[in-house]
């Protein structure tokens, strides 16, 4: 099969890999030139415009989109929008806001996949957990391409219609930044409770068999790890937010009570300084997502 793949950074870069390794090809185009380079010398196809990488498709096109959600999106969507007719395949495996996926569902000629993606720039190895939305039939032609990104067959499926992809994705966010003030407020309790305690080791020892082991609680252990128990240098500041913004408000249309995750959004847009559950996050963040860790000034 042949992929044009828009959008070449963390995420983008690991799809062309592995879509490739799968022995696929595909087309390669982003903003940055050296991205485009870089997946050149993976073996791609390089396109210096989306009009390029279009006319380097086949006729029936299948794209994939991983650039940043919202304009970004619809600035890829515009550029392709004369080019695509029904037989043609869109993904967006961004974290777009389900609402916007469906819309551009029903605006764009071609089939358009919905695709919530876990597992960040890990994924390079493992392969990601892939939360699809939109038609069985596209879903189905993209199977082996899938795949390859994913895990594996198991690490794939289709949710729904359209937006069920990304809807799924939102409330994973949404159970991600539970997850991360459950662990965050049970290691601040230990670091400031009663006992002078070695955080990786407590973390190393609830994953190897507790109830509580998980890969936040591995990327706990490795941030102790690389960090200290007292987090160094890390500071409070939690990035991000919107994902989880999202899940809160979809909760309040349906009625539907997410105390913890309203506690830990609300965790991040609070102002208290020098919150070691924030710092935790903030450090977590780079492990999972090789965001930028947020360090305190000298
Ligand atoms: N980093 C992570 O752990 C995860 C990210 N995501 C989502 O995946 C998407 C991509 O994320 P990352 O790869 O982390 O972002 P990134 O910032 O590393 O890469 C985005 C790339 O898109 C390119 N780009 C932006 N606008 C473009 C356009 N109009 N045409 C062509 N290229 C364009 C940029 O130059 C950049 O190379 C986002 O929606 C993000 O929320 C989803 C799951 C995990
Ligand atoms: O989707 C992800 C992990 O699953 C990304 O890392 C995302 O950036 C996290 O969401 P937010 O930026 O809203 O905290």
């Amino acid at each position: 099969m042949q992929l044009g793949v828009i959008g070449l950074g963390r995420m983008g870069a690991i799809v062309v890999d592995r879509v490739l390794d799968a022995g696929h090809d595909v087309v390669a185009f982003d903003l940055d030139d050296d991205a485009v380079a870089a997946a050149a010398d993976a073996g791609a196809t390089p396109a210096d415009s989306i009009e390029d990488l279009v006319g380097k498709l086949g006729d029936e096109k299948r794209i994939w989109l991983m650039v940043p959600a919202g304009p970004a999106v619809d600035a890829a969507l515009d550029d392709l929008e004369d080019v695509l007719d029904a037989d043609d395949i869109v993904v967006d495996g961004g974290n777009s806001h389900f609402e916007d996926s469906v819309r551009r569902a029903e605006s764009t000629e071609a089939a358009y996949l919905d695709c919530g993606t876990s597992g960040g720039p890990a994924g390079a190895e493992l392969g990601f957990s892939l939360m699809i939305g939109g038609p069985e039939w596209a879903y189905d032609e993209l199977t082996p391409v899938f795949d390859a990104v994913a895990t594996g067959p198991a690490g794939h499926d289709r949710m729904g219609a359209a937006g069920s992809g990304h809807y799924v994705k939102m409330v994973h966010n949404g159970v991600e930044y539970a997850l991360m003030q459950a662990y965050g407020e049970g290691f601040e309790l230990l670091a400031e409770g009663r006992y002078d305690l070695d955080l990786e080791a407590v973390a190393r020892t609830w994953n190897n068999g507790a109830v509580i082991r998980s890969w936040l609680l591995e990327l706990c252990e490795e941030a102790f790890r690389e960090e200290g128990s007292d987090l160094g240098d890390v500071d409070d500041h939690v990035a991000g937010g919107s994902t989880g913004t999202w899940t809160v408000q979809e909760a309040l249309e349906q009625e539907i009570s997410l105390p913890l995750i309203y506690q830990a959004l609300a965790e991040r847009f609070a102002s208290r300084d020098e919150r070691f559950s924030r710092r935790l996050a903030n450090r977590l963040r780079y492990g999972f997502g090789r965001h930028e860790v947020a360090r305190k000034e000298e």
